[in-house]
């Protein structure tokens, strides 16, 4: 493979979506320096990542905490303020008013990115109905990445396929991270808004996040790979 750049490497998020810390540090292990930013959600929380994270950040790489908070107030502000305190890079909350400014609140004066979730990639039209929005989609993740800028929050979660709307409706350094990301020919699973990981950079995609296509393949290595590749492309 040719050599990616460390900016094009810090561009590609791996999920580590495993139920303990030994299947996620094989994974780690097995990508090596190609990889360097790791994704430890809900699943691997549950099974001790919180410790995985801190070793990951001991060891050089970022460490994004996909917790997708949402409580009180004063119960967020103090989370987030913990999880900065680890050397977290990057956290999502949902992408509430009152929710994303105590992460705000939270994370200031450290290097923490927090991120507001809009709408899951998981969703479609549909199922956002059956949840009670009646706005769409689209006018949905609009309106919460406005109020995320407005929360004085680094940016936020949506799916590839609103990237380009969230650019345009945001400021320049506003962060867009994408899960939802399928190279081409791969499964979609669960995933109903997802494109590309060439059609996410060229969207204006700050980052993306990709699980299974790599944590599934037969080679995670070349999976990871092959991605890095086509975003070095993408980005010419
Ligand atoms: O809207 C969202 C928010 C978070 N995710 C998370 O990203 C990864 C995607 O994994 P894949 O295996 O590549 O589908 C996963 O950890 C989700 O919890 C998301 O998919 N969509």
């Amino acid at each position: 493979m040719t050599d990616v750049s460390p900016d094009i490497r810090d561009r590609l998020i791996v999920a580590l979506d495993y139920p303990n810390v030994g299947a996620a540090e094989a994974l780690v292990w097995q990508l090596g320096d190609a990889v360097s930013f790791y994704k430890v959600g809900l699943e691997l929380t549950v099974g001790g990542g919180l410790d995985l994270a801190a070793d990951l950040i001991d060891a050089g790489k970022k460490v994004f905490l996909d917790l997708k908070m949402h409580d009180i107030g004063n119960t967020v502000e103090k989370a987030t303020a913990a999880a900065a305190e680890r050397g977290v890079s990057l956290l999502t909350v949902h992408a509430y008013p009152q929710t994303m400014a105590a992460a705000a609140r939270g994370a200031k004066g450290s290097a923490l990115q927090v991120l507001g979730v809009t709408v899951l990639t998981s969703y479609d039209e549909a199922d956002l109905a059956a949840a009670g929005y009646a706005q769409g989609v689209t006018e949905t993740v609009r309106r919460r990445a406005i109020q995320a800028q407005e929360a004085g929050i680094a940016g936020v979660i949506c799916a590839p396929t609103d990237a380009a709307m969230v650019r345009a409706a945001t400021s320049p350094d506003f962060q867009i991270v994408t899960p939802g990301v399928r190279p081409a020919g791969s499964a979609a699973g669960d995933q109903k808004r997802f494109a590309t990981p060439a059609d996410a950079m060229a969207a204006g995609a700050n980052r993306i996040v990709v699980g299974r296509p790599i944590t599934g393949a037969a080679d995670p290595s070349a999976a990871a790979r092959s991605i890095l590749e086509e975003l070095a492309k993408a980005a010419g």
